[in-house]
């Protein structure tokens, strides 16, 4: 920790800057300006697809692609089931950008570093945010390959003090509070049900997710508290792209796939492991996209 009483925004030492957000609105308006003059699409609907769920990107018709590496001061992905790109197409019409591919703070990026694209989608005029991510399976109800439909989080790394909004406020974003009692959007969360009801989808479920900093996986114990205290499912993103989403306004609408069932017997032998939960990606991927290709279109009639 740093030991020096200094005023940090005018004096910042390395401690507080990696503490503090580091991309003014400036940058990132920076940032959406060479994006606009390479591609003309202006989207409306973000995504955010989670650990092996990158195939949603197959829906964008004709997609303008990037990849991370080659955007100035873009973070890369490191992890596997990530691609690292970025994609601009439409879907049935709709103008969408998405994250093939996103940042984690297990990868070692401050939050506010891992939440960045949100904002960035925000200055290219994104109203709606669709998230999706692989998570385990707390609620005993629940199996591997159920989809469960976000209503609420249990926000483990913010009880931590560890939140993408910590340091300066960016008024150009949003207010310096933000509540977050509805950060997923009724309506939509309404709509993605009776999309699922209208498909004749099963195994789809609603729940609370919990966010934990990873990348150790939870203990005996640690599942237990978080069954007890409400979680259903947990996992390591969503919530902080979700909380800087509700900063600047954007609508959000977030699933996990149950890619595990948490061990909560200390008598099992079983334990999570990262390329299973690539390989239930890989086996519900289909039903995900097909889910969000059918919010999508109903969101374009509503709208
Ligand atoms: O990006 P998501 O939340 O889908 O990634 C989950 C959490 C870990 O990164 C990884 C564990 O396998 O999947
Ligand atoms: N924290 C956490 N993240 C996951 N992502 C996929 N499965 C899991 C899990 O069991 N725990």
């Amino acid at each position: 920790m740093c030991d020096k009483n200094h005023n940090t925004i005018t004096d910042p030492c390395e401690h507080h800057l990696t503490a503090s957000n580091q991309y003014t609105y400036g940058d990132i308006e920076e940032l959406a300006n060479y994006l606009k003059e390479r591609v003309s699409i202006q989207p409306q609907i973000g995504i955010i697809c989670g650990t092996g769920l990158g195939a949603v990107t197959e829906l964008l018709a004709d997609p303008t692609i990037f990849d991370y590496k080659d955007i100035p001061k873009f973070p890369v992905s490191t992890v596997p089931g990530h691609a690292g790109r970025l994609l601009f197409g439409h879907i049935d019409g709709t103008p969408v950008i998405s994250m093939q591919g996103r940042f984690h703070f297990f990868e070692g990026y401050p939050l506010w570093m891992c939440t960045m694209p949100v904002r960035l989608m925000k200055l290219l005029g994104v109203t709606t945010l669709i998230l999706s991510n692989a998570a385990g399976g707390i609620n005993p109800s629940f199996n591997v390959g159920d989809i469960m439909l976000i209503k609420d989080h249990i926000n483990f790394v913010g009880f931590a003090g560890h939140n993408p909004l910590r340091g300066p406020n960016e008024d150009k974003f949003g207010a310096r509070f933000v509540a977050v009692n509805d950060a997923y959007s009724r309506e939509l969360l309404r709509e993605a049900k009776a999309v699922a009801q209208g498909l004749g989808m099963k195994g789809v479920q609603e729940g609370v997710y919990a966010c934990i900093g990873g990348p150790s996986f939870e203990t005996v114990a640690e599942l237990k508290l978080m069954h007890q205290l409400g979680a259903d499912a947990v996992g390591m993103s969503t919530v902080h792209e979700v909380i800087t989403a509700r900063h600047c306004g954007i609508k959000c609408f977030a699933l996990s796939l149950i890619t595990n069932m948490c061990v909560m017997d200390y008598e099992s032998d079983e334990k999570p492991d990262h390329l299973e939960i690539l390989t239930v990606g890989k086996e519900r991927e289909n039903d995900v996209k097909i889910l969000v290709k059918n919010i999508i279109l109903r969101l374009a009639k509503i709208n």
